[in-house]
């Protein structure tokens, strides 16, 4: 049976609980289940906090987990990243007051608050800057308000925290993060009998982000612009082209990306195409 860790709570653990229920997998049915037992899919999914996931998976005893890249980064757990998943994308920045910092190198001498202290003092030490880092568990933003540091260092999404803080950040992003599936670093081919399971698992997770962000799409056009119609939309191989029984003219089908696909539909219009429609994919293996 796999066994995999779940963030229990917070930014990650909704939207994780939604693609593993779209990829097919039976979720927990209230928030205080710790251990469920998927028996049809043979997985067994613990929900954890995920700030301790990477350490979960680190030590061997699960198999894969779904996290944050931030947080396996700043647990310097020996995981490692097998696949993006879309959700929970957030920039990882220093803040201050305005006019408090010009740059990176001003840091020098300062006192960072963050609840990333593993993030934190790696980039300090890259970058050569002697700061001391504060550990705080959460609303780190008021930490220079209240006196306990010069400067932030946090995860930011729409900023909406900072700007109500009177903060803006300093320098480049640290970071990107968004959510990840980890393993154990070095796991993998190794192991006859998880591997294949892990890939099936990954496969079913790869197939949700596809059927998110592909839609597809049918349309007739005369034979004579099909080479311009196929340009539009190539497909992820090639699309299907199929006679129609009007002869001169083709039906294709082809997957497209969503955000593209109105654009395309006035493209595919504009040369000639007609009875074009687009339909959702609920699942797919690629
Ligand atoms: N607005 C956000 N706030 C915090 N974390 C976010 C946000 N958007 C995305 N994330 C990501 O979610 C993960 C943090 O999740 P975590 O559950 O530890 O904190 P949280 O969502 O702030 O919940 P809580 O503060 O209640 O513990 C990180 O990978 C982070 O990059
Ligand atoms: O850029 P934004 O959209 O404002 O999101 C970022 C904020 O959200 C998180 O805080 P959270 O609400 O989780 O509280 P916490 O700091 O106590 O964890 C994070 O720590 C930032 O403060
Ligand atoms: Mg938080």
């Amino acid at each position: 049976m796999l066994r995999i860790a779940v963030p229990n709570k917070g930014s990650l653990s909704g939207p994780a609980g939604e693609m593993l229920h779209e990829a097919g997998y039976q979720q927990r049915r209230e928030s205080k289940e710790l251990r469920i037992v998927d028996p049809t899919n043979e997985v067994e999914f613990f929900y954890l906090r995920p700030r301790d996931i990477a350490i979960y998976v680190a030590s061997g005893q699960l198999d894969i987990g779904i996290t944050g890249r931030d947080l396996l980064i700043d647990s310097g757990a020996e995981a490692e990243e097998i696949l993006p998943l879309g959700f929970a994308r957030s920039t990882f920045h220093y803040a201050t007051k305005p006019g408090g910092i010009g740059g990176l190198a001003d840091l020098a001498g300062k006192t960072v608050a963050t609840s990333y202290e593993g993030i934190v003092a790696a980039h300090l030490r890259d970058n050569g800057i002697d700061a001391s880092v504060v550990h705080l568990d959460g609303a780190v933003e008021t930490a220079i308000q209240l006196g306990v540091a010069q400067v932030i260092a946090d995860v930011v999404e729409t900023g909406t925290s900072l700007r109500n803080a009177g903060l803006e950040v300093v320098g480049e992003p640290i970071m990107k993060s968004e959510a990840v599936v980890i393993r154990r670093t070095g796991t993998g081919a190794a192991d006859e009998t998880v591997e294949p399971k892990v890939q099936q698992f990954l496969r079913r997770l790869q197939g949700v982000l596809v059927a998110r962000t592909y839609v597809m799409m049918d349309y007739d056009c005369r034979v004579e612009q099909l080479e311009k119609a196929v340009a539009l939309t190539p497909g992820l191989e090639s699309p299907t082209v199929s006679p129609l029984h009007n002869e001169g003219w083709v039906a294709v089908r082809a997957m497209v990306p969503s955000k593209e696909a109105q654009r395309i539909m006035d493209d595919l219009y504009d040369i000639g195409a007609r009875a074009i429609l687009t339909t959702a994919i609920h699942a797919c293996r690629l």
